[in-house]
């Protein structure tokens, strides 16, 4: 007879790794990365400064965030069998598996692959994130039988991946809120992807095999696929109205509304939707059309007093990302190629600091020997 441990379905609370990457601390309402508030840092800096706190350890100089940003720019370029291989992809592959796949490519024109250590770690994570916004926007693009975008490297990191999305160079307004939403996903201290990124990374198995397994975990609608999900239940209505009618229909039918509730928030407003709700607002007046906001914010309250659920980062992001003019299949693959530097983050601190994840099991099934 086996003795039974006790089992946590999902996992909830339970301590998987120690980090110095992020910490959600829920009581402050802060989103710790290597010691900063991330919302505090929102107000104030770009997803590159970012990316740099999460692989450098510390906020860049004014020096530094010139040299990060060329960087980023000096590995643009994909190797041209990527574009080849999307090309012969099927037209119904979401950009997500499109992306799975051209990431997963990469790995073979790596040269040290078996290097593990830091140096070469990092190098491949500025690499990668490099790489993503032509892979990602490029997913989409020739999956769909257009021709592939190219980076332009006279813009900045966001405003280049903006307008190789939308085919047009964004304004200053455009690029600001977009960067902010990039800087929002970067790091998110353990969800689905992180864990499944570092189970992966733990056999010793390398970066690239990492962040595609983080890819199929951030594609699924409990986690990044959210914010897709939540464009496409808003564009099923047109009024406040018909809007709260639809949330009460699914709530009747016990239904998931998409872009509320979140494992470790519970029952408080993720901190990062009061940034994006405040981007929508922002975008709203830009047109003189508040109505998007205007269901949004209806939406919360329902869901406030019929749940007492709050909306996590992807409720609000899906509007904003509408309102950018960005094609909804490229919602979730943006919050990967922006969580590519935490995730990176975590790949390289657990090969600094190995054990094999290997769990044991409280066994229910037969035992006929
Ligand atoms: C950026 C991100 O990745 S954030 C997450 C994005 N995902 C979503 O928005 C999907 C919708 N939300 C959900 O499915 C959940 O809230 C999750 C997956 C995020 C968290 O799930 P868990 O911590 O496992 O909570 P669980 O699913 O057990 O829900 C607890 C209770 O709240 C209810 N609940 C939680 N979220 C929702 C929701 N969005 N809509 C309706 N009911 C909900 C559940 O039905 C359950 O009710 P019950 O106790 O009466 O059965
Ligand atoms: O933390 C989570 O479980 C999901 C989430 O909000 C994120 O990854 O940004």
């Amino acid at each position: 007879m086996e003795t039974k441990e006790k089992f946590v379905p999902g996992l909830e609370g339970v301590i998987a790794a120690e980090t110095s990457i992020s910490f959600l601390d829920v009581d402050e309402e802060k989103i710790i990365i290597q010691g900063h508030d991330l919302i505090e840092l929102s107000k104030s800096k770009e997803y590159a400064e970012i990316v740099h706190l999460l692989l450098e350890g510390t906020l860049p100089t004014a020096t530094e965030k010139v040299s990060i940003e060329g960087t980023l720019k000096q590995h643009y370029d994909v190797p041209e069998v990527v574009i080849e291989v999307l090309r012969l992809l099927p037209k119904q592959t979401h950009p997500m598996d499109g992306m799975r796949t051209g990431l997963s490519i990469l790995a073979g024109f790596d040269e040290d692959i078996e290097d593990r250590t830091l140096a070469a770690n990092k190098k491949r994570a500025y690499q990668l994130l490099g790489q993503l916004p032509t892979i990602t926007v490029n997913s989409h693009r020739i999956i769909h039988g257009e021709e592939p975008i190219y980076p332009q490297a006279d813009l900045s990191y966001s405003a280049n991946f903006l307008y190789m999305i939308t085919g047009k160079k964004p304004s200053d307004l455009e690029t600001a809120i977009f960067d902010r939403l990039l800087l929002l996903y970067s790091e998110h201290e353990m969800p689905n992807s992180t864990f499944t990124a570092r189970v992966i990374a733990s056999t010793n198995s390398d970066i690239y095999g990492a962040l595609t397994g983080a890819i199929a975990s951030l594609k699924g609608n409990l986690h990044g696929g959210a914010n897709e999900a939540v464009m496409y239940m808003l564009n099923e209505v047109q009024t406040v109205e018909e809007f709260e009618e639809l949330l009460l229909n699914k709530l009747q039918q016990k239904e998931k509304v998409m872009g509320f509730g979140h494992r470790v928030y519970m029952k408080k407003i993720d901190p990062r939707a009061l940034i994006t709700k405040e981007a929508l607002r922002q975008l709203c007046m830009r047109d003189g059309d508040y109505s998007l906001l205007e269901m949004c914010e209806a939406g919360e309250r329902m869901m406030e007093r019929e749940k007492g659920l709050y909306p996590n980062l992807d409720y609000y992001a899906a509007p904003v990302y509408w309102k950018l003019g960005i094609p909804i299949p490229l919602y979730t693959p943006i919050f990967f190629s922006a969580r590519t530097a935490g995730l990176a983050a975590h790949v390289i601190e657990q090969h600094s600091n190995n054990r094999l994840y290997r769990p044991r099991v409280n066994y229910i099934g037969a035992r006929y020997a």
